[in-house]
């Protein structure tokens, strides 16, 4: 086969390990391409040291079959002997020597061309992980589950693909086919220009089934990645699914996606039979046409047998060329969607972010935090979640939030930590406002544990220095923390600060868990904590000591609690029962359980079989 396509193939295999992104949709325009110009632009080096290796690559390929044809001639050309001998020595040497730059100059372009693509995709990838983590929870609420992890990486990787591949392909190949035909021309314009017309004509069929496969292939990659989410869904809730004895009924599902799999497979292979057989046909069939003209043009004298041969290399190489063109075109516009996709993030801009000149807060923070008139809602069409929303919570006050599910006590937290910032209304710490200080100075200031222990698969150590200012902390802090949190003496029988708390730290129990996410918040040094109490029972002892652990926790710190344990709403300096987004009473559990209102029904309704115990 030709240069062109023995290339291809070679591209091709480097870029078959990872196939990702293969059912992420297309583009309608290369236009989004153009967003990728400013990750280009900055390796403009490295593009004209590519596109130069391209171009003589290219033009060294397109130089074979001219020195072929002159190799034919001088054999064909009446000279005989020591003569003969000699000028078909010299140019097959030419040939030879042209096919070593060839090869020396497609491998640098390969070099070139594929670090572009790698640094680019690099890049890429890393802004686009940068923009993502400071999007706030209301972008990430609107992104379809794992959504923007396949930005990351399948349309980074098509895009990678685009540029470290596709873009070079396309390009040398219109490069070469436009040579060809050019040199098609010149060799003799007659049956040159009959077999430009006959081209097209028999990539027709190619093209057609061509399309046919991909749609196939596309119908079967989603499939398989529907299959794939199914399953790794179940997989992952494994006890749940054995629970409830749901095993077969999963199976059947993921048998019956499997098998659609296949059966879109078999369209593809069908199609790709097909495809085989035409293009073997046409190969077969264009080359028996072109030596039949060519014959007759060389009997006739209007050719030499080395343009003949010429000819038949030049047109191998404008017809795969075509070929190889369609089938780029489909990833240019799956790369073209990828951007538009990945540029979708890179445009937006987060919520909160730092003032022009931001205020800083005092290094000797008292922990003085104050809601003052704060009106909330998280959609626009949404109801508020806070309606005049106003607390004035003390330095090294304990506050125990209280009320029924949905009355907005979690959203009093969010907007603490500044997830998200009120429609109307001020929160201050030690008098200053929230939007005039930088966001991460500001949530400097705050230690957070939240309800459901979220910790990182790793080991204790990587958990707790997680809540460390700056993420780091010496191991001595760390055990400091661990210890006040009671969490030291579980962790130091499964190896100290190396214990491996497994995946997503599920080898911890519940109440483990939160010891661990308290002494995570510890070792924070901040003046206010957030707390929000775990709801899952817990038997006495972990409750005792999760008790103990937020004793300590709020020793000399503004502590706020959501709280749903009579023993940690019994501590509280002050209860604030909240409702439908509002203050509804607060004071001490004694007096709010002698007014008789909300607290007293809630206390009675929660907290009646805690208290007998
Ligand atoms: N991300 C969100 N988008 C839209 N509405 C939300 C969001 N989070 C909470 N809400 C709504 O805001 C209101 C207050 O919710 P919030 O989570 O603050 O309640 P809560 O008192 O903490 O409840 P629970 O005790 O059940 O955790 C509820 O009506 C809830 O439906």
């Amino acid at each position: 086969m030709s240069e062109a396509t023995s290339q291809i193939s070679d591209d091709r295999r480097e870029t078959l390990p990872d196939q990702g992104g293969a059912d992420r949709p297309k583009a309608r325009s290369v236009k989004p391409l153009a967003l990728l110009w400013p990750y280009v632009r900055k390796h403009l080096t490295l593009v004209f040291v590519a596109l130069f290796f391209l171009v003589v690559s290219t033009v060294a390929a397109l130089s074979i079959p001219w020195l072929f044809g002159r190799a034919v001639d001088a054999g064909a050309g009446g000279a005989n002997g020591a003569a003969l001998l000699d000028t078909i020595d010299q140019y097959f040497l030419y040939v030879l020597l042209a096919a070593i730059l060839m090869g020396i100059l497609s491998a640098l372009r390969f070099y070139f061309v594929s670090r572009f693509g790698e640094r680019v995709a690099a890049d890429l990838r890393t802004d686009l992980y940068a923009k993502l983590l400071s999007l706030g929870p209301r972008f990430h609420a609107g992104m379809r589950s794992g959504e923007s992890v396949s930005r990351l990486t399948a349309d980074v990787t098509l895009i990678e693909q685009f540029l470290g591949s596709s873009a070079s392909l396309a390009t040398r190949t219109i490069l070469s086919t436009t040579g060809a035909i050019a040199m098609m021309l010149v060799t003799n314009w007659k049956l040159g220009g009959t077999l430009l017309l006959m081209i097209p004509l028999a990539m027709l069929p190619v093209m057609i089934i061509g399309r046919i496969i991909r749609g196939a292939s596309n119908r079967a990659q989603s499939r398989l990645a529907d299959a794939g989410a199914q399953a790794s869904e179940a997989l992952d809730a494994i006890e749940l699914v054995q629970a409830y004895g749901q095993e077969q009924r999963r199976e059947k599902s993921f048998a019956e996606a499997a098998e659609a799999v296949f059966q879109a497979a078999l369209k593809r292979i069908t199609a790709r039979a097909f495809m085989i057989l035409a293009v073997s046909i046409m190969l077969l069939g264009g080359m028996v046409g072109i030596l039949w003209l060519g014959a007759r043009a060389v009997a006739t004298g209007q050719m030499t047998p080395g343009e003949l041969t010429q000819m038949i290399l030049y047109a191998f190489y404008a017809g795969s060329g075509f070929g190889m063109l369609a089938e780029v075109w489909g990833e240019v516009m799956r790369a073209a969607g990828a951007s538009d996709r990945a540029s979708e993030i890179l445009r937006e801009t987060p919520e909160i972010l730092p003032p022009q000149t931001a205020l800083p807060i005092a290094s000797s923070v008292q922990g003085h935090l104050i809601f003052d008139a704060v009106d909330f809602s998280y959609g626009t069409d949404d109801a508020p979640a806070l309606k005049g929303f106003s607390l004035d919570v003390q330095p090294g006050e304990f506050v125990a939030l209280v009320g029924p599910s949905g009355a907005g006590k979690s959203t009093v937290f969010r907007l603490a930590l500044r997830l998200f910032d009120p429609q109307s209304g001020h929160i201050t710490v030690d008098g200053v406002e929230a939007p005039d200080t930088d966001p991460a100075l500001w949530r400097s200031q705050f230690a957070y544990a939240p309800q459901e222990s979220a910790l990182f698969t790793g080991t204790a150590r990587e958990n707790i220095a997680f809540g460390a200012q700056g993420g780091t902390a010496p191991d001595a802090e760390l055990i400091d923390a661990a210890r006040m949190a009671e969490a030291w003496r579980f962790l130091e029988d499964r190896g100290g600060l190396d214990a491996d708390l497994g995946q997503k730290g599920r080898s911890l129990s519940g109440g483990q868990r939160q010891r661990v996410a308290l002494a995570r918040a510890l070792v924070r040094r901040a003046p206010i904590l957030l707390l929000d109490e775990a709801t899952s029972a817990l038997d006495s002892e972990s409750e005792g000591l999760v008790q103990k652990a937020i004793a300590a926790a709020a020793e000399g710190r503004t502590t706020l609690v959501i709280a749903h344990r009579l023993s940690t709403i019994r501590r509280a300096d002050r209860i604030i029962v909240m409702e439908d987004g509002r203050i509804v009473e607060q004071g001490s559990h004694d007096a709010l359980v002698k007014k008789g209102g909300l607290y007293a029904r809630l206390a009675e309704m929660q907290f009646a079989a805690e208290a007998a115990e």
